[in-house]
């Protein structure tokens, strides 16, 4: 507790990534590509997989232009042997990655009676198993020179809940739980060269929650965040070698001060019914053939 009180009014010592390898999953969406971008003007070379193969390209490309070297897999993390061949591929063509950047994740975005099985398991899968996978691909080379980083890029649904995410929250406090046991499994095994940082934002305007929205009133106050200020925000984290990071820090800590019984709180806040506006759009995306329905 004092160690941490005093690192709260010292200016935290920023680590170089100069010349590391880092590896963002999701790196051809909203954050993955910010997070590359942010990476890649700290000089670390990256390695980025997405299952959007354009999209990926795409953030190789700009992270190219910053001077770094680049390379784009086509991985789809929802399948474990995907992530293991692309894993030995990873080593066999580029070398050791010292920065894991868990950065993927998907919704379903429908009411759960109304959500098929495989959309249900796909969250979990992507969130979740996926996160097992990679440290279990990369978390060896780490240990091996003590020497690494593993980040999880997690939500503030992953430290309390609302109605009709069953499948996000279930795969984000998974994530939660999976950070905080690996950090005490390194620190157990004295690996203190190997940091973990976990990251738990609120709503971020990158379109995944489009719709997503609390009472009106309110909303000024607790603005969804820049998706540029989300990820500078994390990486000064990362870079400070910090455990983990609520964005913003009072809301979260006064949400989790709510407990999600407190359905009159709820009510109040618009926190109870702040998905229908976002699976209202998912319904009529899928209706209209905008994305692909199961
Ligand atoms: N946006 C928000 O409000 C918040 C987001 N987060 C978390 O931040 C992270 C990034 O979110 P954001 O940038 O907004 O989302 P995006 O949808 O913009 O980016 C996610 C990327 O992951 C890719 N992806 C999805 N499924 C797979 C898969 N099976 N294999 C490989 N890649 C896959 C997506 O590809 P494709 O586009 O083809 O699906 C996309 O490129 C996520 O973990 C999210 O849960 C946390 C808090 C708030
Ligand atoms: C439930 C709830 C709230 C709303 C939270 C919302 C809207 C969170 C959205 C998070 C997202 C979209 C995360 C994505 O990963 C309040 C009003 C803050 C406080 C009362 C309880």
């Amino acid at each position: 507790i004092l160690s941490a009180v005093v690192q709260t009014f010292l200016r935290p010592r920023l680590k170089s990534v100069d010349g590391e390898l880092c590896l963002i999953t999701g790196a051809g969406g909203a954050l993955g590509r910010l997070f590359a971008l942010e990476f890649a003007k700290e000089g670390a070379h990256l390695v980025l997989w997405d299952c959007n193969a354009a999209a990926n390209e795409r953030t190789a490309e700009l992270a190219r232009e910053l001077g770094v070297q680049v390379r784009a897999y086509t991985v789809d993390l929802s399948k474990r042997q995907s992530i293991y061949e692309a894993a030995e591929r990873v080593r066999a063509e580029v070398g050791c990655v010292s920065i894991l950047v868990n950065n993927a994740g998907v919704v379903a975005g429908r009411r759960l009676l109304d959500c098929p099985d495989e959309l249900l398991e796909r969250t979990l899968l992507v969130n979740c198993h996926a996160l097992f996978w990679m440290t279990k691909a990369f978390l060896p080379q780490m240990k091996a020179q003590n020497h690494g980083h593993i980040v999880t890029v997690a939500s503030a649904l992953g430290l309390f809940s609302t109605a009709c995410v069953e499948d996000y929250c279930a795969s984000k406090f998974g994530a939660v739980g999976f950070h905080e046991s690996l950090t005490h499994e390194l620190l157990a095994e004295d690996l203190d060269g190997i940091k973990t940082t976990l990251v738990c934002p609120y709503i971020v305007d990158t379109g995944m929650f489009a719709g997503c929205e609390i009472r009106k009133e309110l909303r000024s106050l607790i603005p969804p965040l820049e998706p540029l200020y989300t990820v500078q925000q994390s990486m000064k984290a990362i870079l400070a070698e910090q455990q983990m990071i609520c964005i913003p820090l009072t809301l979260i800590e006064t949400s989790s001060l709510i407990p999600s019984a407190n359905v009159a709180t709820y009510r109040f806040m618009g926190g109870d019914k702040c998905m229908l506006p976002f699976i209202k759009n998912i319904e009529l995306k899928t209706s209209n053939g905008h994305i692909k329905s199961f």
